[in-house]
């Protein structure tokens, strides 16, 4: 199954790989002929004693001829292969990668980042070796072993008979040394894998791992993963030590012992050629170096074929980002929301929104409030259609959001985040996003509404300042503008804004509300706001605990009921709940 696959990413190259096969197959006859021709030289010319210089250089000539067609050809089907192998490797990632960016964000809930580099990087380099090394290996190694039994066969077909006797020999070594380095393979997988995931966390958790002074456990933690490592690359060692060599050489020797011995039999019978006996021997040595070669490349193989398994897994993922369903293709005009009895769960089993139910009028604000863990940040995942919704109903402008095109739905509802992402890359280029509709003056017409444009200029480089990864560079404050811009250069119809949390200095903090202000004018703005005094005036303000809507109504509203909201105002203003 993983096979057919595998090798349906060949199909496209198949001439290639044709002519590759055509190559080597020509390359390895060369060199299967090599003692034919000598033992020709030895039989016709050598033992008669018919030397004349003419003879002589037309028989260095032939093998030299030989040895430079096999060379030569051994280079291009090398090349061959190799080029082949490097193809489809790109094919791999390339739809790994593609696939991966169409999961949905359940699926990331559960897969460690490390993991799946893991997958994209280190098993599809396995499958590629399948193809560089093991395949080329194989045929080319299979095809020599038959060619030279074949010539064996011809030269004298009782002693080769005799010869078979190493294959049961060499088949018990094999299967040995296939089973024990699979063992061994399988662990060396698993330790790459759990050490790019100890990377990857290590990297992406730096801040709190120096601030915790983690740093002697997480090193103690990769020493152990990498001392594993290296045991099972050392048991694999070991292994191919003890069988490859040792244990091929004494069954060569046996091989050579049978041949030897028939040969003495017959020489007391009669005559024996002794160019038979010159290209036997020959050929029975390099016989061997072939089985230790397929040998070597048998756990290999079966590791690639495992990595294969684990990356066709991933392309078979069927946890997809939701998508659109149905063949109109809406279009948001207004930005009218509405959720009715959204009941919903991650895991299928906790219900973590219970009847949720509300609407945001065009223009309208609505503030999501109510203690951590209630529901507020998974209100927005649904409305932003990251996690599919199986009861309950979302509308925009009255029309469900399954029914949204992607593009539609991303251009009209800008989402603004805590922790705004950014990418290494210039502020341009990070609130452009590869959007050509966004032209230089859009760009910078964006960062104005949202306050970010006066320290954008005072960077070194303006616009053009290089940002290093998540833009480490800018304050926590000058990422959050530099977001809002982002998202106001798209011009959406909706807003959704989990409010920062950070603490900025209070000029920031200024321009930061005012730059929410600006952006929320005339938008449908859902906020979860995490300060209550930044939406005293919305128009709508949902108070949730744990996964239902327990009060809701405007500031006023809902101070002069005195429930939950009332409590949380007092509590943040005052430091009191009474
Ligand atoms: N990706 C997820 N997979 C499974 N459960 C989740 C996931 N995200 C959140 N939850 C659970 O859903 C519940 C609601 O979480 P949610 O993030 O919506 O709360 P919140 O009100 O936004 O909290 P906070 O103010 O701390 O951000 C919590 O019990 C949380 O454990």
């Amino acid at each position: 199954m993983v096979s057919r696959r595998l090798f349906r990413y060949l199909l496209p190259y198949r001439r290639e790989l044709g002519w590759a096969v055509v190559a080597l197959l020509a390359a390895t006859g060369a060199s299967v002929a090599g003692p034919i021709w000598i033992k020709w030289f030895i039989d016709d010319y050598l033992t008669p004693r018919k030397l004349d210089a003419e003879v002589l250089w037309g028989v260095a000539a032939g093998y030299l001829a030989l040895h430079v067609i096999s060379v030569v050809l051994t280079y291009f089907q090398l090349l061959s292969f190799h080029r082949i192998a490097q193809w489809v490797v790109r094919q791999l990632r390339v739809d790994v990668f593609a696939k991966v960016q169409r999961l949905g964000l359940s699926f990331f809930d559960r897969t460690p980042g490390g993991s799946l580099i893991s997958r994209i990087t280190n098993d599809t380099e396995a499958v590629k070796d399948l193809f560089v090394n093991v395949l080329s290996t194989f045929i080319q190694n299979i095809v020599f072993i038959i060619g030279a039994f074949v010539t064996l066969l011809v030269l004298d077909v009782k002693l080769a008979t005799a010869c078979l006797i190493i294959l049961p020999l060499i088949g018990g070594v094999m299967w040995t040394y296939r089973h024990f380095s699979t063992q061994v393979y399988r662990r060396v997988r698993n330790m790459v894998s759990e050490i790019n995931t100890k990377l990857n966390e290590t990297i992406q958790g730096m801040t709190i791992i120096q601030a915790f002074s983690q740093e002697q456990r997480m090193r103690r933690e990769f020493e152990r993963s990498s001392t594993e490592l290296y045991g099972a690359h050392m048991r694999n060692i070991q292994l191919a030590g003890l069988l490859l060599r040792p244990a091929v050489d004494a069954i060569y020797l046996i091989a050579l012992i049978v041949v030897l011995t028939l040969f003495g039999i017959r020489s007391f019978n009669g005559f024996v050629s002794i160019g038979t006996m010159y290209a036997f021997l020959n050929l029975l040595e390099r016989l061997f170096e072939p089985f230790i070669q397929i040998m070597l490349k048998l756990s290999q193989a079966q590791n690639a074929i495992i990595s294969a398994e684990r990356v066709f897994q991933l392309l078979d993922e069927n946890n997809l980002a939701p998508v659109k369903t149905g063949d109109d293709t809406p279009v948001i005009t207004r930005g009218r929301i509405e959720f009715r009895n959204v009941t919903f769960s991650y895991d299928g089993q906790h219900e973590v929104l219970r009847n949720i139910s509300f609407t945001a009028e065009p223009g309208q604000t609505v503030a999501l409030v109510g203690h951590t863990g209630s529901g507020k940040s998974s209100i927005i995942n649904l409305l932003m259609r990251f996690y599919p919704l199986r009861q309950g109903e979302i509308l925009i402008d009255g029309v469900p959001l399954t029914a949204y095109d992607d593009k539609e739905l991303r251009r009209q509802m800008g989402l603004v985040l805590q922790d705004p992402f950014l990418f290494v890359g210039t502020v341009r280029e990070n609130i452009r996003m590869g959007d050509p509709d966004i032209t230089d003056d859009r760009v910078e017409q964006a960062a104005r509404f949202v306050q970010a444009d006066t320290f954008i200029r005072r960077l070194p480089r303006g616009y053009e300042t290089e940002l290093g990864e998540r833009g480490a560079s800018l304050s926590s404050g000058q990422r959050q503008l530099l977001s809002f811009a982002r998202t106001m250069a798209r011009e959406p119809k909706i807003l959704v804004l989990d409010e920062a949390t950070a603490h900025v200095d209070t000029e920031t903090e200024e321009a930061i509300q005012q730059a929410l202000r600006n952006m929320r004018q005339g938008r449908t703005t859902i906020a979860i706001a995490h300060r209550l005094s930044t939406i005293q005036d919305a128009d709508l303000i949902l108070v949730l605990h744990r996964g239902e809507i327990v009060e809701l109504g405007t500031h006023d509203e809902l101070i002069a009921h005195k429930g939950l909201y009332h409590k949380m105002y007092l509590l943040q203003a005052y430091g009191t709940a009474s």
